[in-house]
């Protein structure tokens, strides 16, 4: 294995899971590993609780689920998880991790799409999706869908994990000389400090003013394991610009938006999307997610791909403007390159997109 400080690509993920430091009772899917981070699966058991925790210094997770376990789910033949409601599913992957090496976890671009909020949690854990360095023992995911119900099963793969040594993200100098080399965001008028920001696209130019799209409630189930099956009216209502280029958004909806500028992940880095500002506490790109190496990359048939928005306004009705700031991606270096990009025949569902919901509707 070799001993460069970044995110671990596919190969790397691979041999840890050969060395034994990724451990799991059947082999992996065959698309399970991607080019920076492996996804993870469900287990058979999902645990009901009254209110999500954090264990805490000397408390397993089970500990924590038998104090507040209202009852379980078996997940063999598929079950409905309520909106609203908390589970807790121990996952099929577990860790042996070698000093040095320490992850991060996040939802699956697919899930935040649905507002399906999901956290890994750890024992002895003291924060959400981190994986501390050298981390022994079991992975389990915290599952609530927001919006929609939500039909899983054993091994569905909400949730996704990022492996890395050292600390190698990009300094404020470093993402700028990247974006002078590489265009990390294509805008003339770029922010790029720690970070490239990203803001919203609210006048929908080359989609007819379709800036994006309100979940509706009360709706079926989704099928998270079913691609392509559900007509979007049934979920979602369009949104469209009236000439205004603004929108107010309601605390109690969810909003899929997409943003102004094209974004691109060279092959040797990757990135993640935060929030702006924490301090900006009005409204916040909910999820935001991992960017594979090879996203928006024109090597890769990506060249134009836009990043999506999942947009919850927090306390009060707010309204945000077209070309509003809204999020920023933080790039990492690589440990080596992968072998194989994002979008690249790898049945990758979101390279080039613009506008974009989750692969489970029916795009027309
Ligand atoms: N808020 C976000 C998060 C991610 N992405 C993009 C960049 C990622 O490289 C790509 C795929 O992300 P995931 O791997 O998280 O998504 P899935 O696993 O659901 O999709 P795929 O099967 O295509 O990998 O989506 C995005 O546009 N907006």
């Amino acid at each position: 294995m070799t001993s460069a400080t970044g995110i671990y690509s596919a190969r790397m993920i691979n041999q840890m899971h050969q060395d034994g430091a990724i451990i799991s009772a059947q082999p992996f899917d065959a698309d399970q590993v991607q080019p920076a981070s492996l996804d993870l699966r469900l287990g058979t058991i999902a645990y009901r609780v009254r209110a999500s925790f954090l264990p805490g210094p000397k408390t397993s997770v089970m500990k924590r689920i038998e104090d507040l376990k209202l009852h379980q789910i078996n997940l063999g033949d598929g079950a409905v998880l309520e909106r609203g409601c908390v589970y807790i599913v121990p996952l099929m992957e577990e860790l042996a991790l070698p000093e040095g090496v320490s992850a991060t976890t996040n939802p699956k671009s697919s899930t935040g799409r649905l507002d399906i909020f999901t956290r890994v949690i750890t024992d002895e854990g003291r924060a959400f999706d981190t994986v501390p360095a050298g981390y022994k023992g079991k992975l389990y995911l915290e599952i609530s869908p927001r919006t929609f119900p939500a039909l899983v099963r054993q091994g569905s793969r909400l949730s996704q994990i990022r492996f890395r040594s050292g600390d190698s993200r990009l300094s404020v100098a470093e993402h700028k000389e990247l974006h002078a080399k590489e265009t990390l965001v294509f805008d003339d008028d770029a922010i790029v400090e720690q970070g490239v920001s990203l803001s919203i696209d609210l006048l929908g130019s080359d989609r007819g003013g379709l800036i994006g799209y309100r979940s509706k409630r009360h709706t079926a189930v989704v099928d998270v394991d079913k691609k392509a099956a559900l007509d979007i009216l049934d979920f979602w209502e369009p949104l469209h610009d009236r000439g205004t280029g603004e929108l107010i958004l309601d605390p109690d909806e969810f909003y899929i938006l997409v943003s102004r500028e094209a974004v691109h992940v060279p092959p040797d880095y990757a990135a993640e999307m935060v929030p702006f500002d924490p301090l900006v506490g009005e409204f916040r790109v909910h999820y935001a997610g991992f960017f594979d190496p090879g996203f928006g990359h024109a090597g890769a048939a990506g060249a134009g791909s836009r990043a999506v928005l999942e947009v919850r306004s927090r306390e009060v009705p707010f309204l945000v403007e077209h070309g509003q700031t809204i999020g920023r991606l933080v790039y990492e270096r690589m440990a080596e390159r992968p072998d194989n990009l994002y979008g690249a025949d790898l049945g990758s569902n979101y390279q080039g997109q613009h506008l974009k919901l989750s692969k489970h509707f029916k795009q027309n």
